[in-house]
């Protein structure tokens, strides 16, 4: 990460003051070549994140209260884990807190928690580094610490290639970039719009497929328009040709900026465009719901960079959790807990794609009442060929 031109999506979680801002801030202060937007906290990004950081604070009380039943560390992680973030960092913070202050026992016991309910998620506990620092003090942060003479680096083994490190910044950027599909056809979807003097209509966000150059036509969909690329920047800089995990900035002839919007989704005119959907089957898992989901339910998703209520169209199947197996044909009501398959209507026009085409317009979460009740991964799409796209109208 610390390296140009490496891009990998961070996404940092945890229960409610283990040290997630201090950490991060730490992180960016001392490092200042890491790019704020792509270290957010999870609210903003899972959908689209390469690699988790798990804040846990190891200070007397606050541990236990983070992995309570009431606490967000599993919940968190989960979501993570449902979401295909397949990388997990977890960092045991607040060591400055532990009793006595750096020990190595608490350290221990934190590891052995965390790694067992990471292992009920789904993770492999022996693929994931565990840092003792303090986001306070910096200890483990950028340098290795005197203070836990004890603590040698954590070193794990996997596919990609095996990772190490003593620091947290050492561990990051052992982190590898997940292989990025540079040969599908194009997927953008738009963080932002901007409208900027001299120049016209930028859109901003993050390529998740193929590549973006000057000169291409790109439909954007819902809005159904098509628009000719004039030039591209990443961190002010032309680019020729922008490719996955680059967040760029691109210049557009002829749309005006109130005809986009975040949660469009740009592709290449010319091969497999993305098109808005009419509906979407997806395997659903309830999370955090107070009473009981039926037919007609609709809750905000958000999935890609967009935020579209949908409605819970048909509940088709009740499936096991683990297995995946059927145990029930159209169940009436779904509770927490629960996996199924649901056919979902978007309430406006709305761009995503089956997890299996584009994994990372496949999958989303649910959020109601203040709080994810489900998150979920598409099975397939029926798109909307209603009306054809039109040009886009110039606007002065
Ligand atoms: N002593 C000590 N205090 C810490 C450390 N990390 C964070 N803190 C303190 O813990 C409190 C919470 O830290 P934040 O960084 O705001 O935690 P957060 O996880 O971002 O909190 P939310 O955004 O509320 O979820 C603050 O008062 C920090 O100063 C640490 O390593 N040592």
């Amino acid at each position: 990460m610390g390296k140009e031109k490496t891009h990998v999506n961070v996404v940092i979680i945890g229960h409610v003051d283990s040290g997630k801002s201090t950490t991060t801030g730490h992180l960016v202060y001392k490092c200042g070549g890491i790019d704020q937007r792509r270290l957010e906290k999870f609210e903003k990004a899972a959908a689209q994140a390469d690699v988790a950081l798990l804040v846990v604070s190891a200070a007397k009380g606050e541990y236990e209260a983070g992995v309570s039943r009431s606490g967000q560390t599993r919940e968190h992680a989960l979501l993570a884990y449902t979401l295909g973030v397949k990388q997990i960092i977890v960092c045991v913070n607040k060591m400055d807190l532990s009793e006595p202050p750096y020990s190595q026992k608490r350290f221990d016991e934190v590891v052995r928690g965390v790694s067992g309910f990471l292992k009920k998620i789904g993770y492999d506990p022996t693929t994931v580094p565990f840092v003792p620092i303090s986001g306070w003090t910096g200890e483990n942060m950028i340098t290795a610490t005197q203070k836990m003479p004890w603590f040698q680096g954590w070193k794990v083994r996997r596919r990609e290639g095996n990772s190490s490190g003593r620091t947290l910044l050492e561990v990051l950027d052992s982190i590898h970039p997940p292989v990025r599909t540079i040969n599908k056809p194009l997927r953008l979807p738009l963080q932002d719009v901007y409208k900027i003097g001299g120049v016209g209509t930028v859109p901003v966000g993050k390529i998740e497929s193929g590549v973006l150059k000057p000169g291409m036509t790109l439909m954007f969909s819902p809005a159904k328009l098509t628009a000719e690329v004039k030039s591209i920047e990443m961190h002010h800089q032309g680019l020729q040709a922008a490719l996955p995990g680059h967040n760029v900035g691109f210049n557009i002839k002829n749309v005006a900026v109130k005809n986009l919007r975040r949660g469009d989704v740009a592709g290449n005119a010319q091969q497999d465009p993305p098109s808005d959907v009419s509906s979407f089957e997806a395997q659903v898992i309830i999370l955090n719901h107070p009473g009981k989901v039926k037919a007609g339910y609709s809750p905000v998703l958000d999935c890609h960079t967009a935020h579209v209520t949908c409605r819970f169209a048909e509940l088709k199947e009740k499936l096991d959790r683990r297995t995946g197996k059927k145990l029930e044909d159209q169940p009436q009501i779904l509770m927490s807990g629960d996996a199924a398959t649901v056919k979902l209507v978007p309430i406006k026009p709305m761009c995503v794609e089956s997890f299996f085409t584009y994994p990372p317009l496949g999958r989303f979460a649910a959020r109601d009442l203040k709080q994810t009740v489900a998150v979920g991964v598409i099975k397939s799409v029926d798109k909307d060929h209603g009306s054809k796209p039109t040009k886009a109208q110039v606007f002065k």
